[in-house]
């Protein structure tokens, strides 16, 4: 029988994500967020987990993940370099077993999408740009041109101001009512002109973009929400009030869910500030909104992903 060597070896939880939540300010009205994505790998004295059984030096991956969220709770996270160092200590210093921890932290950046009329500071944009889309149509039949833009991956938050609740309760019905959660959702939009829009040689197409584009921020960031169906009907409502050669905007967003980790096990109160995030599954919210004797032109059957 050949003689194997167990070699270099870790273990961990990978890619725990995880949003914080800073309330400052007097009435805690001004947010800020970090938005993480932490592994841990974890090495040392493991010989015997994997080759008798023995898990008598072994410390869960689950507890691993546990710590990266109570950790947060209890000191915040000041820069992903910060939490990390603490952690890679924690681990090491705290089990006898582990001689080495390493941490590798992923952030995602967010910028405030400021709301000039109101104090309270909640809402963000993913920084990075989003991608700009354009469909153009033109039928010799008819003479038509028929444009339509549309943006994808524009991924935003609030931090609060969302509710859900008031839904309808089967025996499968689980979920239960929201009052204050984080809603945040991935942005793919499309909006088609008019015709008079399409055929005139002036328009500014550049402008009508970021015109469109900031009135759907705006919209997400200043609706008190009671479902992501009612932020969805007020950003293409808002479109259409001010950008007036838009006859129909499509959104599609995913219900990017946070849920409140639960922290009580650890003796530990969570006031919403310590949030996982999901990648999947994801509620996916989706419709058209157009004004009224204008016959709807933009494909409803795309297959959207978050
Ligand atoms: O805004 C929401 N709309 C829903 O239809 C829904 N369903 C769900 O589970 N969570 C949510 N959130």
């Amino acid at each position: 029988m050949t003689k194997h060597v167990l070699a270099q070896n870790q273990y961990g939880k990978a890619e725990n994500r995880i949003v914080h939540v800073t309330r400052k300010g007097n009435d805690g009205s001004w947010h800020e967020i970090r938005d993480l994505n932490v592994s841990v790998a974890l090495r040392g004295e493991f010989r015997e987990v994997h080759l008798t059984g023995d898990n008598a030096n072994c410390l869960p991956t689950d507890t691993t993940k546990n710590t990266v969220y109570a950790f947060a709770k209890e000191h915040g996270i000041s820069s992903p370099e910060a939490f990390g160092i603490l952690l890679a200590k924690h681990f090491v210093t705290s089990q006898a077993p582990i001689h080495e921890a390493q941490i590798r932290i992923e952030e995602y950046a967010w910028e405030r999408i400021s709301v000039p009329t109101r104090k309270e500071q909640h809402s963000f944009v993913r920084k990075g740009q989003e991608t700009r889309t354009s469909q153009i149509t033109f039928s010799e039949h008819t003479g038509q041109l028929q444009v339509i833009s549309g943006l994808k991956d524009l991924t935003v938050m609030n931090s609060t101001n969302s509710e859900f609740h008031g839904f309808i309760k089967d025996k499968y019905t689980t979920l239960r009512e929201a009052y204050d959660r984080i809603l945040a959702t991935k942005v793919t939009s499309r909006w088609a002109y008019s015709a008079a829009a399409a055929s005139d040689g002036e328009f500014d197409w550049d402008r009508s973009y970021a015109k469109v584009r900031s009135h759907l921020l705006d919209a997400f960031a200043e609706t008190y929400s009671y479902s992501l169906q009612q932020t969805l009907n007020q950003m293409a409502e808002r479109v259409l009030d001010h950008c007036p050669r838009v006859n129909e905007v499509r959104l599609n967003l995913p219900n990017k869910h946070h849920f409140l980790v639960d922290l009580e096990p650890f003796g530990l109160k969570n006031d919403n500030e310590v949030y996982y995030a999901a990648d999947r599954m994801y509620g996916l919210i989706e419709g058209t909104i157009h004004r009224d004797g204008v016959q709807p032109v933009i494909a409803t059957s795309d297959w959207i992903v978050a």
